[in-house]
């Protein structure tokens, strides 16, 4: 008799499980771009990954909503390796499962951003279907993190080159730090960009500038990053700890306000800058839908605030 008792409570608690694990699934594979169609082979392309361990890709979460990514392998100058490329995919899971979340800094430990891909895996999966795999498994990554509904932004200190700089593309802005330097160096590799960096660079400060940038492998420091549009702002100080502390301050002034709402917010733009016109249109409306007579917004009718 328990025993029946405790099947028949077990079993709905298991459906429930696994119709979450269904959806969740179903989400990623929704804000992906490649699966088996594709010819992508994810866990071919993982077993791979696993074999070139190193560092840490490590997330913080704050009471404020903003989430604190940090690539962490400052021997290699926090180049990826294989680890850590999973470890990101990994990380961008719990974000996009973070529902208090707001807004999120990239950024990379001991001063400086990330070197690229690490060059001793990269010679060791050069062979073609490795390489189209790990193309499209950091391109799938790298769009959840476009795509996540926080506001995000990457702290360059230092260097972002190669992978490092595609990464900056990924997040919604990008603050430097003095003396720090963004530079797409894959014309030198022989390579052009493939984690996305540059669809993505062209949208940011548009074809001429990208052209220039990645067939000239030029350095940007933050001048002219300010001048392209490809960064927001210099920060006073390139130490690491007061660098963070502004970069929060930056963000706040962005990710200040009701969660269900910056994260509309965040929806809207994604759609808007992803999508053809109309399409956006309704996504904006059926996002409107899930804020309008909501808490927030029936706060503020009895609020009645005014603008000055
Ligand atoms: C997606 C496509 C890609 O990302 S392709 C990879 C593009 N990246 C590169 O080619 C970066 C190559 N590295 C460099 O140019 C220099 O190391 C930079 C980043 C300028 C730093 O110079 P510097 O400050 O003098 O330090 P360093 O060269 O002594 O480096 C410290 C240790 O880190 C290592 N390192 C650096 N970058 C990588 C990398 N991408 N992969 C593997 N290792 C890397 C250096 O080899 C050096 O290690 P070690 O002290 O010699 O053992």
């Amino acid at each position: 008799m328990t025993l029946i008792c405790y099947r028949e409570m077990a079993l709905p608690l298991w459906k429930n499980l696994l119709q979450t694990t269904k959806e969740r699934i179903l989400q990623q594979r929704r804000l992906s771009l490649y699966n088996g169609a594709h010819g992508y082979e994810e866990e071919l392309i993982k077993k791979k990954l696993q074999q070139f361990a190193g560092g840490s890709i490590n997330l913080s979460k704050e009471d404020n909503g903003i989430g604190i990514l940090t690539l962490n392998n400052p021997r290699l100058m926090n180049a990826f390796t294989g680890t850590m490329m999973v470890e990101l995919q990994e990380r961008i899971t719990e974000l996009e499962n973070w529902k208090d979340g707001k807004g999120l800094i990239v950024y990379g430990a001991g001063n400086t951003f990330c070197s690229g891909s690490d060059l001793n895996a990269v010679k060791e999966i050069s062979n073609s279907q490795d390489g189209m795999n790990m193309c499209m498994f950091m391109q799938n990554t790298l769009t959840r993190l476009m795509r996540l509904p926080l506001i995000s932004v990457a702290l360059v200190q230092g260097k972002a080159f190669g992978g490092g700089a595609e990464l900056t593309t990924a997040c919604d802005f990008r603050l430097m730090t003095p003396g720090s330097e963004i530079r797409f160096v894959h014309k030198h590799m022989g390579l052009v960009p493939g984690w996305g960096g540059a669809a993505r660079l062209v949208r940011i400060v548009g074809s001429g500038a990208a052209l220039q940038l990645l067939s000239g492998t030029a350095r940007v420091d933050p001048e002219k990053a300010l001048r392209l549009g490809f960064s927001e702002q210099t920060l006073s100080s390139s130490d690491e700890t007061r660098a963070l502390e502004e970069a929060r301050a930056w963000l706040s002034q962005y990710t200040e306000g009701p969660v269900s709402v910056i994260r509309a917010m965040k929806k809207v733009v994604t759609a808007g800058r992803e999508l053809p016109l109309e399409d956006a249109l309704r996504t904006e409306k059926d996002i409107f839908g899930t804020v309008w007579g909501g808490p927030a917004n029936l706060q503020a009718l009895v609020r009645r605030p005014k603008h000055k």
